[in-house]
């Protein structure tokens, strides 16, 4: 059984479909690569898989459960977990009191098991020697590196990681590579939407690449990068 599978799901502001007739499914375990042009909807996708946004047709389903109704923290609760394009953690609190937040609201833990999940976290995640450091003074890599552990700390079944290694150096990307190499080892299935295609690519087990809306292509990654349709669309990208 898949642990998510969208049926047909449809989203529009006004005339603009941005969503049009997708159907995906994401297997236990699994590491799902989302390519796509800007614009083109990839993070509304995540949207309607978290709840952030309601579908205006179709149906999503998580663990063969119907929860295209749910709402996000109901969703968040069951067990998928997500981070932001533009990480928004609370700047004035710290790194550590973060992931305690996250763990409680988020992922309804008890106040005593939040920190220690938020422990946790900051040992997988490398942010031990920042744990009392506010979050609005971060560098980038370890904004992400928090954007990563407060959906971590819902303890997520699936995660969804919207372009996570966006702005980072070679060596930070590779950096945050290996720990989502940890987290994929221990079980967590993964959707991932990335423009830094060679990350994507090191971790991804299957691509599924969006365009205007629409699939564009979905399947083994190196067959992916090799479609024609794909490379045309991603003009000049190397696979
Ligand atoms: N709340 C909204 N109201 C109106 N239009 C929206 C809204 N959210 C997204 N859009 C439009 O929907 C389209 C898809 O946006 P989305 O953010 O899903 O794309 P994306 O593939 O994630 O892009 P990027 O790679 O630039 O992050 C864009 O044209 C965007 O302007």
């Amino acid at each position: 059984m898949s642990l998510l599978a969208l049926h047909g799901v449809r989203k529009s502001y006004g005339a603009l479909k941005v969503t049009d007739d997708i159907t995906l499914a994401v297997a236990e375990g699994e590491t799902l690569g989302i390519l796509g042009p800007n614009g083109a909807g990839k993070t509304t996708l995540f949207n309607l898989i978290s709840g952030d946004v309601r579908a205006d047709g179709g149906r999503v389903e998580y663990e063969g459960r119907d929860v295209t109704g749910l709402k996000p923290h109901q969703r968040c609760h069951a067990g998928i977990g997500r981070s932001y394009q533009v990480p928004q953690p609370f700047g004035n609190m710290s790194v550590f009191e973060n992931l305690v937040t996250a763990a409680c609201f988020g992922g309804g833990q008890s106040e005593r098991e939040a920190w220690r999940t938020a422990q946790e976290v900051l040992a997988e995640t490398g942010l031990m020697a920042h744990a009392n450091t506010p979050a609005g003074g971060l560098t980038l890599l370890n904004r992400k590196r928090l954007e990563l552990a407060r959906a971590l700390a819902t303890r997520p079944k699936l995660l969804l990681l919207d372009e996570i290694a966006g702005g980072l150096t070679e060596p930070e990307a590779r950096l945050l590579v290996e720990e989502l190499q940890r987290i994929k080892a221990r079980g967590v299935t993964m959707i991932w939407i990335e423009h830094v295609v060679h990350a994507l690519l090191s971790l991804a087990d299957r691509l599924f690449v969006i365009n205007f809306g629409q699939k564009l292509a979905e399947g083994a990654p190196r067959a992916v990068m090799n479609d024609p349709e794909v490379r045309r669309v991603y003009m000049g990208m190397e696979a």
